[in-house]
Formats: structure tokens, C-alpha cells, sequence
């Protein structure tokens, strides 16, 4: 995981005008086992990079595929120290970077220092924590700077003008574009609403811009890949996986592919 850090990979995908396809699935969803054979299964279909999500008992920020998913990890006794110690383990093989999505509680409850040494032991690529509004990131970013390891930020449709640019300024790696409502919907709104939020964050932001949120077909991924630098897509990604469904994964990745600049 990492002989390269999300900042060049992205780089690189971005110098060969290719847009970014990151799966977000959740760490030990059928068994803490099944975490190798699913990253090398995403990082061999082309996946950029892996968002990585650790079970919490509240999740506020989760539709109701991703809480199912984590129900199912909690019940199999997967915690945050087992999965750093299976990412230490499983680090030579892992090439593409893995971000961790955590909710604050995992990492206050883990201890934010200790947490951000193991995630550079673990060869972790990046962070996002949902619950942490930039108000409050001092608690965290400074630990994550002394390990180099990326804040993903997150800005959502209901940011305003002068909040995403408050965000995008000491934004880290990516920025994460929420495109919670529209993507669903006819061209024109898709291309009104989140086309021209994209494109606004695009503008404000130095660093790539990935949409997520209601991203579930080949159509989205093209679709939404044109406004932004790619997509990251969740729970069509854990239900492929639960099903095996192999093949509906390479679509979507194959159709992030087909997008150029
Ligand atoms: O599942 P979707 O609609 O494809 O969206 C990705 C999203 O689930 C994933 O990035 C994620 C899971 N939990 C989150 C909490 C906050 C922000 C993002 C996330």
C-alpha cells in the first residue's frame, strides 16, 4: 500500500488523463479474512484507490447498505486495532492506497496520536472523518501532518460559495464533492444542479475534485467523471461484492475509464 502516496497517484492518473474510480468498502464485512482477497480483487479490476470503512455502532453519515455492512462487521468482532494489524500484514501485496473513512469516536476512543502512527505503520494513504467539521480538525490534522498522511475534506450541496473555499484551502489529497441528491435524476437536473456544483468546486480547488453519494450505475460514473477528476462509489460496490457479482464492478470501473478530459 502504498509505494506510492494518494497525492501521486493521483498525480500520475491525472498526467495520463484518466479520471480516479475509488470503491469504498467496509473492513470486515464477511470476516476480517475476506479484506485481502477484496482490495487485490478492486486493485486488479483498476481501482485507483481503496476507501476503507471502519464499523461504528452510529453512523450517522451511512445510507442503509453501508449500516448493514457495518452490522455485519460489528458482529464479527472487527475492530480498528485488528484492522491495522491485518493492513500491517497485508501491506506488500495492497499496492493501490487505502484511505480510512472513520467517525471521530473510533479514533478518539483509539487516541488520535496512537492512531496516526499505526495508520504510517499500516501504510494507510489518507483519512476522512465525516463527523469532524473543519472547525474542529485541529484535534487530528496536526498528528496526520507528522505522519504525512492526508485530511480528506469533505464539501456537500448545501456548502456555501465562501464555506467551500474555506474548506478547499487547506484541503489535502482530494477534495470530497457529496452529491447527495440529482445524480438519480434526468439530464438536465443531473447536469444544473451537480455539474455546476463540481464544476464550482473544481474552480475553487487546486487538487482533485471526486464526486460520491448515489453513484450505483456506469451511467453515474460517466456521467458525473465528466464534471470532476472521478468518482467514488459505495454501497453498489458492497452489494457486488456480497452477491459476487464481479462483473457489474469491472463495468463501473470500465466506464471511468472511458472518460477522458
Ligand atoms: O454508498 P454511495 O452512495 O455509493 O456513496 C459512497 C459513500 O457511501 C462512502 O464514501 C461513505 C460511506 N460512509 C460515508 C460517510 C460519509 C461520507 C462518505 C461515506
Amino acid at each position: 500500500m502504498g509505494n506510492k502516496s494518494l497525492q501521486e497517484t493521483l498525480a500520475e492518473l491525472h498526467a495520463r488523463q484518466e479520471k480516479a474510480f475509488i470503491p469504498y468498502i467496509m473492513a470486515g464485512d464477511g470476516g476480517l479474512e475476506k479484506l485481502k482477497e477484496d482490495l487485490l480483487r478492486l486493485q486488479n479490476a483498476g481501482a485507483t484507490a481503496v476507501e476503507l470503512g471502519i464499523p461504528f455502532s452510529d453512523p450517522v453519515a451511512d445510507g442503509p447498505i453501508i449500516q448493514l455492512a457495518g452490522k455485519r462487521a460489528l458482529a464479527e468482532g472487527v475492530t480498528l486495532k485488528k484492522i491495522i494489524a491485518k493492513l500491517i500484514e497485508i501491506k506488500e501485496e495492497v499496492e493501490i492506497p487505502i484511505i480510512f473513512m472513520a467517525y471521530l469516536n473510533s479514533l478518539l476512543a483509539y487516541g488520535i496520536s496512537n492512531f496516526s502512527n499505526d495508520c504510517a505503520k499500516a501504510g494507510v494513504s489518507g483519512c476522512i472523518v465525516p463527523d469532524l467539521p473543519i472547525e474542529e480538525e485541529g484535534i487530528l490534522v496536526q498528528d496526520l501532518k507528522k505522519v504525512k498522511i492526508p485530511l480528506i475534506r469533505l464539501v456537500t450541496l448545501t456548502s456555501s460559495q465562501d464555506r467551500i473555499e474555506k474548506i478547499v484551502e487547506n484541503a489535502e489529497g482530494f477534495i470530497y464533492a457529496v452529491t447527495v441528491t440529482g445524480i438519480t435524476g434526468v439530464r438536465e437536473s443531473f447536469e444544473e444542479e451537480v455539474g455546476l456544483y463540481l464544476k464550482r468546486i473544481r474552480e475553487a480547488s487546486s487538487i482533485p475534485v471526486l464526486a460520491g453519494f448515489g453513484i450505483s450505475t456506469a451511467e453515474h460514473v460517466e456521467r458525473a467523471s465528466l464534471y470532476c477528476d472521478g468518482v467514488i462509489v459505495g454501497s453498489k460496490i458492497i452489494q457486488s461484492l456480497q452477491t459476487e457479482n464481479y462483473q457489474e464492478i469491472d463495468e463501473l470501473i470500465l466506464a471511468s475509464k472511458k472518460v477522458i478530459y
